[in-house]
């Protein structure tokens, strides 16, 4: 079942396109990663589908329900991190929770729902002395609370330290593993592969690729090249290519060079290692999904 649909789903601001033509499916118990730089039009789709702003053209459905028509029922089953979120200063953090677990009529514990988060040190301090990473993950704690169906998270990455981005995530990888659906934006490429099923990569308000992380690194031609240093004169190549999933490899002046996908480059090593081959050095090049969507938003 798709829990996100749009079609031909389209937001004009005084004429110009925020969105235009929007084909989204989101299937049922996925992480969707909804990517692109500021201004293709992310929020405003998000706007639309939580009924915050109303399309000017197309349908969308979610929870297999009207966004228009039914969107309390929809609220109700959906965890969301807005854009814009701001903390009530006075109100402590188990107060945020426990507002959002009594307005959905939802059971849980918000001291282990913030625990959760990172803040288990916070649970009873004023949210008006938060620090902006700290308020971005209350923000998560209130989506996550009640275990909705669907989570929509609008940039959850931002204003976190490499910490604070691990945790979320986490968070995401353990809210999917339960059976959620979760659908994030983010224009902070790299930091999304590794935890979205799919991406769609959005560019002024149109969607220009749509895929796992592989199939759009594919899609664009871009590699993972491991580089190995070693003073062996003959390494085996034969061997190296005929391990799964590599793709290339050489051998030139004192280092071999694989291509492959970077979940690879640890057997690939191993393999050489067991045939007795020193290795002096090795590094890896990604292709990224950042270099994807460079790649294929000049080309669209
Ligand atoms: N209320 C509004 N009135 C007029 N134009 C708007 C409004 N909201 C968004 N826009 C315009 O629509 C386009 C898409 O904006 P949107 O905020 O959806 O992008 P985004 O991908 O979420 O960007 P960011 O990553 O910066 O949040 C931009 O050109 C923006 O200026």
């Amino acid at each position: 079942m798709s829990v996100i649909k749009t079609t031909g789903l389209t937001k004009l601001y005084g004429g110009n396109p925020a969105v235009s033509d929007l084909n989204l499916e989101v299937e049922d118990g996925e992480v969707y990663g909804f990517l692109g730089p500021n201004g293709a039009g992310k929020s405003t789709t998000i706007d639309m589908l939580m009924n915050y702003t109303r399309p000017s053209t197309g349908t969308l459905t979610v929870l297999g329900r009207d966004a228009q028509q039914d969107g309390s029922e929809i609220h109700a089953r959906t965890g969301i991190l807005p854009d814009q979120f701001g903390v009530y200063s006075t109100l402590t953090g188990r107060e945020h929770v426990s507002y959002i677990l009594d307005a959905n009529d939802a059971i849980g514990d918000p001291e282990a729902i913030l625990k959760r988060v990172g803040l288990a040190d916070a649970v009873d301090q004023r949210a008006g002395g938060y620090s902006k990473g700290m308020e971005q993950r209350l923000g998560l704690a209130m989506a996550i609370a009640g275990e909705p169906e669907l989570l929509i998270l609008d940039e959850p990455f931002s204003g976190l330290d490499p910490y604070g981005v691990r945790l979320v995530r986490e968070v995401v990888a353990a809210e999917r593993d339960r059976g959620a659906t979760v659908f994030f934006s983010s224009h902070v490429l790299d930091q999304v592969e590794r935890v979205c099923d799919r991406v769609g990569l959005l560019s002024d308000g149109h969607l220009i690729a749509e895929g796992t992380p592989k199939e759009l690194r594919d899609m664009a031609g871009v590699r993972t090249q491991l580089r190995i240093e070693t003073n062996s004169n003959d390494p085996p190549i034969q061997v190296i290519s005929e391990l799964a999933d590599v793709e290339d490899v050489f051998y030139d002046s004192g280092r071999v060079v694989v291509t492959c996908p970077r979940t690879v480059c640890y057997r690939v090593l191993e393999t050489l290692d067991g045939a007795g081959v020193n290795i002096q050095s090795f590094d890896i090049e990604q292709g990224t999904i950042e270099d994807a969507f460079v790649e294929l938003a000049s080309d669209s």
